[in-house]
């Protein structure tokens, strides 16, 4: 690659980061004293998380977090955030995450590129509010048109799924196991296989087809679930609501 394609590239990157900074930053102004927090995974919940950090240390702002994923909490404890389970707080005031995809008008997500799909989907199902945090680069009018739809299922009998998810959608997906090289084993101990569908036309009954595999844990899909989006573009941040 020329050193000019690189740092045209690099400009890129650095531009979308700022995208999803601010966007991550409007969503913290959401939260107030004593609220319990759902801490997202991922670049964006990043952060949001180091911002969330910010008005706990600079503000005194008191509030539990709860975290999505093992790097989350390691990243909460270390800005200063304290840190709470379902135990103690089985309800959330709010959850805020990031998204692979976010569908136009439904406002329906993929989600869980980053392996955390089963904790971020039981954190944003338990919360009052579930914000969602995007740069406009993943807004999309068909669900998986830029990312496979990822599927958590336990390790044991794995290949039996892979089996039945290539029969599910339309005309089938084709399912990847591989991330890097690797079989990917997420937080909970199971493996999530990629399933590129070329098109999703029913996203409920995909997902109903999905859950009916013995095996499967849970999904991407993000049905019915987001309260707002925050889309941060060039002209700053919009809000969208279902
Ligand atoms: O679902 C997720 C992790 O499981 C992330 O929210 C999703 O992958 C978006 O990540 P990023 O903000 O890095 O683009």
């Amino acid at each position: 690659m020329s050193s000019d394609l690189e740092t045209d590239k690099a400009r890129d990157v650095a531009a979308i980061e700022r995208l999803k900074d601010q966007a991550a930053r409007e969503a913290v102004r959401y939260i107030e004293d004593g609220m319990v927090v759902g801490l997202g995974t991922g670049s964006t919940a990043r952060f949001m998380i180091q911002a969330l950090g910010e008005r706990v240390r600079d503000e005194g702002l008191r509030v539990w977090g709860l975290p999505t994923s093992e790097a989350s909490t390691m990243q909460a404890r270390e800005v200063g955030i304290p840190l709470t389970n379902f135990a103690a707080h089985p309800e959330l005031d709010i959850a805020i995450d990031g998204a692979d995809e976010v569908l136009n008008g439904t406002l329906f997500l993929v989600k869980g590129l980053g392996g955390a799909l089963l904790r971020e989907k039981i954190v944003a199902s338990a919360a009052k509010r579930f914000v969602v945090i995007v740069d406009e680069s993943k807004l999309v009018d068909h669900l998986g048109t830029k990312a496979p739809i990822p599927v958590e299922v336990v390790s044991w009998g794995w290949e039996r799924a892979v089996h039945l998810l290539n029969k599910t959608g339309s005309i089938g997906c084709k399912p990847r196991m591989h991330r890097d090289g690797t079989l990917f084993v997420t937080d909970n101990g199971n493996m999530i296989i990629d399933c590129h569908y070329p098109s999703i036309e029913d996203p409920h009954a995909l997902s109903e087809a999905i859950y009916d595999i013995v095996g499967v844990v849970d999904h991407g899909m993000f049905l019915n679930l987001t309260s707002e989006v925050l889309v941060a573009g060039h002209g700053g941040v919009r809000r969208m609501v279902p």
